[in-house]
């Protein structure tokens, strides 16, 4: 009889580098892994980042697992990936940067899938940018209470002492957890996978009053900390204005947390598509792939505590309207600087 899959739920503050490190587990693990990517925005931008990477990753956007609608999306999710045909060595859910884990946790648990487990949690702890997140509401200590593993990420672009601080808490909030380095997301997988299925044994179930959830109280806490957030998404059939789609990384309003796009823009030598990010003011470009002929195409969405005190941002000034002049090159330098 084959064993049961272990399923490892990866969560994060919004910007963490929970796909950074998908990917690399993906390209780096001599293991058949199953994803399951979970967006807070309406578009799953993250589930087109790791598209390359594996044949079919499941995709739930709209929302947060732990207080979306309908929770059978996952396990509808589990049971396509724990078909015996398959032959996962294991399935990571990465969730969606405001994911509670406790509630996430218990879905897992209670999840009436044959042929899974509950494998751990993994929380990616973005070392340079632990205070961005707890302003938008994200608890440090009770994140990495619930964690097997915890992953230090952008320890490259954390000062030391940042680092060294943030690694104490992390002990100090919970004794047990391995810390690990994952500078742009490299972890062994080894490594990643093991200290997983030693914190856990199979069968175990969490004492989840222990971690910050009582009994019966699923998803309340999520509940409570995701209307604090909204997700504006723009989904077109145009290029981007690339000096507005810079404003908006570089110079975000207070309202947002979190950028990410996969946008078109119009260059000289024709359309060119880049892949986006923003996260506490730390931007990031990359060229990515445009099929040739392909019409133009550009997903963004911005994400932030959900201020009463401000209006939403407004994504409609970024794409380019059909007849307007491509971008000149100083427009489009102020996008491709960051390359
Ligand atoms: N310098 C540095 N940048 C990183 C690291 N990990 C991730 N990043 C960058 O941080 C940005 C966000 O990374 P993602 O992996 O998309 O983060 P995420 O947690 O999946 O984001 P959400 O799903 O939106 O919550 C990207 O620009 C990454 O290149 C790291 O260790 N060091």
């Amino acid at each position: 009889m084959s064993e049961s899959v272990p399923v490892l739920i990866l969560t994060g503050y919004l910007g963490a580098g929970k796909t950074t490190v998908l990917n690399h587990l993906l390209a780096t693990a001599h293991a058949r892994i199953g994803v399951v990517i979970n967006d807070f925005g309406d578009v799953n931008v993250d589930a087109a980042l790791v598209a390359g990477q594996v044949a079919e990753p499941v995709s739930i956007a709209g929302g947060c697992l732990c207080c979306i609608d309908d929770p059978r999306q996952l396990d509808d999710a589990l049971r396509a990936l724990a078909r015996p045909g398959l032959d996962l060595d294991a399935v990571v859910i990465e969730g969606s940067g405001l994911a509670e884990p406790p509630a996430l946790i218990q879905l897992v648990l209670a999840s009436e899938v044959p042929g899974i487990r509950f494998g751990g949690l993994v929380e990616a702890v973005a070392a340079a940018h632990v205070a961005h997140a707890e302003s938008g509401g994200w608890d440090l200590e009770q994140h990495v209470k619930a964690a097997a593993v915890v992953l230090l990420t952008k320890s490259d672009i954390a000062p030391p002492e940042e680092l060294a601080r943030t690694r104490e808490r992390i002990l100090a909030a919970n004794p047990h957890t391995t810390v690990l380095d994952a500078p742009h997301g490299a972890v062994d997988p080894a490594l990643f996978f093991d200290a997983a299925k030693h914190t856990v044994p199979e069968g175990a179930q969490l004492p989840l009053w222990e971690i910050g959830e009582a009994p019966g109280e699923h998803g309340h806490h999520g509940h409570e900390h995701h209307v604090h957030h909204r997700a504006v998404s723009l989904d077109v059939p145009a290029a981007v204005d690339p000096a507005a789609l810079a404003d908006l990384l570089e110079d975000p309003p207070t309202s947002v947390h979190r950028v990410k796009a996969i946008a078109d823009v119009a260059t000289p030598s024709g359309l060119r598509r880049f892949v986006a990010h923003s996260v506490a003011g730390y931007v990031t470009v990359e060229r990515a792939r445009r099929p040739a002929g392909e019409p133009p195409h550009s997903v963004v969405v911005a994400i932030g505590p959900d201020d009463a005190a401000s209006s939403p941002v407004d994504l409609g000034a970024l794409p380019a309207a059909e007849g307007d002049p491509a971008p000149s090159s100083p427009q489009l330098r102020r996008l491709t600087r960051f390359l």
